[in-house]
């Protein structure tokens, strides 16, 4: 509620709390996920799917799709389909050179130690030296650089801090790792996702991990609202999976323009998460008149207890693994398969 650039201006300039924040945020991933093995695995998701993506012939495989789809669309008959307009696509890394993310409220900086990203992190309040000072809410877009690869990396290694403006197009990777939960309003969370769409190169990777410890079904409308809002900015979901703790997603860029008429179809309220919702707890709390549970409810509510940190973690990393919750699937979701 209320003025939302004053209230954010102000959260900005309180920089001893965000500092304790920045400082407990690596506290609790150097010291206390790292040993427990919670929240680890988002990392080495995110770089996962790159490799398989970029470096493994993903991009290729689904742009192929993409274009059969698109034959059968429009009715043409198979003779027709040897056409390759995506031929251009580098399908390894060695033609990319490494690949460019931008790792937005980095806070620590976790994909630095990987060889094959030129990583940018950012961060309102970083929690170390290596990650530039840039709220991304108020980041500038320039003009897409007009330069080869390898001028690009060069530019990318000069950058200064703080980072105020960027240049439009410049990486292959955006990471929002535990970001968009951050905001407090829908709203910011769609001009994130809006600057993303504009930062990525066409075909480029949005990969955002948002934290939910409830079973995975609990929170399926919501993700399936995600899913449509952020597709509407010119994206297509690529991967999702649901680990013990958080949501995680990938949507590549498939459209240099965003659809146009977005705000009357009321996307941005659709990157909602639960506690948009909260009033007063104990407010509400009074009126709530004791109800019996069903026995789904008590299942669920069963599933919620073997989900509780103190469970022993499975390995997350790959695309078909859930959370420790036996034989989910992402195909087994109804809500999450329509597109
Ligand atoms: C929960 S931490 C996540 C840190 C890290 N990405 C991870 O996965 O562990 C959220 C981070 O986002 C940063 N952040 C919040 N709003 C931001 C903004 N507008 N621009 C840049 N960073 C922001 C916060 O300072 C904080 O470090």
């Amino acid at each position: 509620m209320g003025d939302f650039d004053k209230i954010w201006r102000e959260h900005c300039e309180d920089e001893q709390t965000l500092s304790e924040y920045a400082l407990a945020m690596k506290n609790l991933a150097d010291n206390h996920w790292i040993k427990k093995c919670e929240g680890e695995g988002r990392i080495e998701w995110c770089r996962s799917v790159c490799q398989e993506y970029f470096l493994d012939g993903g991009m290729k495989r689904v742009l192929e799709k993409d274009q059969k789809s698109a034959t059968l669309a429009m009715g043409v008959g198979t003779a027709s389909t040897s056409a390759q307009p995506y031929s251009t696509i580098p399908s390894s890394i060695s033609q990319l050179g490494k690949m460019r993310l931008l790792d937005v409220g980095s806070c620590f900086n976790p994909f630095l130690k990987f060889d094959e990203f030129l990583t940018v992190g950012i961060d309102i309040v970083p929690a170390v030296e290596s990650v530039y000072k840039c709220d991304f809410l108020n980041l500038q877009l320039q003009q897409p650089l007009q330069l080869a690869g390898d001028a690009v990396e060069a530019f990318l290694r000069q950058l200064h801090n703080p980072i105020d403006a960027l240049p439009a197009q410049l990486f292959h990777v955006v990471v929002f790792s535990l970001l968009l939960s951050y905001f407090p309003s829908p709203y910011q969370r769609w001009i994130c996702c809006k600057k993303a769409h504009e930062l990525l190169e066409l075909h480029g990777l949005l990969l955002i991990i948002t934290p939910d410890s409830s079973h995975q079904n609990r929170h399926a409308l919501m993700m399936r609202s995600w899913r449509v809002a952020v597709e509407s900015l010119g994206f297509k979901r690529y991967k999702y999976v649901k680990y013990s703790h958080m949501h995680l997603i990938a949507f590549r860029k498939v459209s240099l323009a965003t659809t146009s008429d977005l705000v009357s179809h009321n996307y941005p309220e659709m990157l909602y998460i639960p506690q948009d919702f909260n009033s007063n707890e104990e407010e509400d709390c009074e009126d709530i008149t004791i109800q019996a549970r069903s026995e789904f409810e008590d299942d669920q509510l069963a599933w919620g207890f073997t989900e509780l940190p103190d469970t022993p973690y499975d390995s997350d990393s790959g695309e078909s693994q859930s959370s420790s919750v036996p034989g989910f699937h992402e195909l087994e979701d109804p809500i999450l398969l329509q597109s």
